[in-house]
């Protein structure tokens, strides 16, 4: 451009090179010259690329979370927000009350339940919890148990509770809608009784129905309101005033028997808060952190949470994290997801290898990681998805283990390997790591976690390192870093 401007033009005098140069002098000049469009060139690749950054930060982080039902991913994700979204968490939580009250009562009503067949000698029922080959110990010995009065009376006097969890149920708006998910011919009685909710924005619209819906889905006015409110302060006040007994049911030894010839490990199943019942069942009642990363509500559809970080290097990023329901029937949702999600956090609880998947108690629920683990492997649209695997409940898996449960009894090529959490979560984590490499279209890390999301101190470490992990992956590529 400068050649075409004349000669008396200010800016091709400035820039021409001074009168009689010498060919030395021409030569350092030219030399200072490249090194000064070099140095500017740098310059704007560097903006270019400081400018495709912030494009590529303003992108949302999409991350998904997959696995079976019962795997963890809504616990996880509470652990998400109990760490990074504080403030929405504590506003939230006075309404898991109602869930945390479901939970109860569901594991005080299925003992009340197998009391009601023991006493009248009607006979065994399978238990959601229970493994393979358990069925027909509880019946050989069934006879022994020395009922009582007591017991008579407990049931009696427990009996409300039955109404208060259809109400509480009622109010949540599942009441309606239980799990159907059990393939033909197979029954749902086994299949734990849950309380789910059909939903894409979150718990929060769910709780929400608690405060202002009825069970028509129509919105409340303020006398329907009020009235429900009266509603769930009887519900409380029936709850309170079953506290002692309620005690006295999960204390009592012949119960304890009678619960542990049916192998049902309450205590391990989600949502158990009878440990807890003095303090849950009490008329002031308001819910801990962790019982609410306890309380157990199945997911239904997809749900999405959306987190804005506010500190640091992160600030204003947008994460958008999507929860799925892991039962088999909700599993064709997942795939239009797919497109476009920088990572999935993928939860495989591996204390499962003795227990069978409530929706089809033919297959074993390892066996169904497995075959999911597989599925997401070797998907094509995933094939550049980076894969976060939690191995999770390992402090389920531990107590198994220690209580004599045998891996090699249930997975073949376990071998006479030692039967303790450390060897036994080692040989998952090869086994999952490599099928992760025999099936990916595309070789690529896999990053484990041993988990156990329920502890939310351990939690909030491992979810520390995977957002770094996610966030370094999604910048990728931009100089920014
Ligand atoms: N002890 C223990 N309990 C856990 C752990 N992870 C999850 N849970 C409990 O297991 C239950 C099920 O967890 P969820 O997070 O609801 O499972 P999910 O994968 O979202 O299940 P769906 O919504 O049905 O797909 C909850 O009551 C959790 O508190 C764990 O590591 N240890
Ligand atoms: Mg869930």
């Amino acid at each position: 451009m400068g050649r075409s401007l004349e000669v008396d033009d200010p800016l091709a005098q400035a820039i021409a090179p001074p009168p009689n140069e010498s060919p030395e002098d021409r030569e350092a000049r030219l030399s200072r010259e490249r090194e000064a469009k070099r140095i500017s060139d740098d310059i704007d690749q560097a903006l270019r690329d400081e400018r495709a950054a912030l494009k590529r930060r303003k992108k949302p982080v999409k991350v998904l979370l997959l696995g079976q039902s019962e795997s963890g991913k809504s616990t996880t994700l509470k652990n998400f927000q109990l760490t990074y979204a504080r403030k929405a968490w504590q506003e939230e939580r006075d309404s898991w009350r109602a869930v945390v009250q479901l939970n109860l009562l569901r594991s005080v009503n299925t003992i009340l339940d197998i009391l009601q067949r023991e006493m009248t000698g009607s006979g065994y029922i399978s238990s959601p919890t229970s493994s393979d080959s358990e069925d027909e110990d509880e019946q050989r010995d069934a006879t022994h148990l020395q009922f009582t009065e007591m017991h008579r009376l407990l049931k009696l006097r427990l009996a409300p509770l039955r109404r208060v969890q259809k109400d509480l149920e009622r109010r949540l708006g599942s009441g309606a809608e239980e799990p159907t998910d059990a393939p033909p011919g197979m029954t749902t009685e086994a299949a734990p009784q849950e309380f789910y909710v059909r939903s894409s924005t979150g718990w929060k619209s769910t709780l929400e129905k608690l405060k202002s819906r009825n069970s028509t889905g129509s919105r409340d006015d303020s006398h329907t309101r009020e009235w429900r409110e009266r509603e769930a302060e009887e519900s409380n006040a029936i709850i309170a005033g079953c506290r002692d007994d309620m005690r006295s049911l999960w204390h009592d030894p012949t119960i304890r028997q009678m619960l542990a010839r049916r192998k049902l490990r309450l205590e391990d199943s989600a949502g158990f808060f009878l440990d807890d019942v003095e303090r849950v069942a009490a008329i002031d009642y308001s819910p801990s952190d962790d019982d609410v990363v306890r309380a157990r509500l199945r997911t239904m559809g997809v749900q999405e949470y959306r987190f804005v970080f506010d500190k640091g290097s992160e600030a204003g990023q947008e994460w958008l994290m999507y929860d799925v329901g892991g039962t088999r029937t909700l599993r064709q949702a997942w795939a239009s997801y797919f497109d476009d999600v920088n990572a999935i956090i993928f939860l495989a609880p591996i204390n499962c290898f003795d227990e069978k998947l409530a929706e089809d108690r033919r297959v074993n629920r390892l066996e169904d990681s497995f075959l999911l683990w597989k599925a997401v492997c070797s998907s094509k649209l995933l094939a550049k998805t980076q894969l976060v695997l939690f191995l999770n409940k390992c402090d389920l898996l531990d107590k198994k283990l220690r209580s004599g449960v045998q891996v090699k009894d249930y997975v073949p090529s376990f071998g006479d390997r030692s039967n303790t959490l450390g060897t036994v979560a080692k040989y998952m984590r090869t086994k999952f790591r490599d099928m992760s490499k025999q099936y990916s279209p595309e070789s690529r890390p896999i990053y484990t976690h041993l988990t156990s999301v329920i502890d939310t101190k351990a939690t909030a470490l491992t979810l520390g390192a995977v957002r770094e992990g996610i966030l370094r992956n999604h910048l990728k590529g931009a100089s920014i870093l």
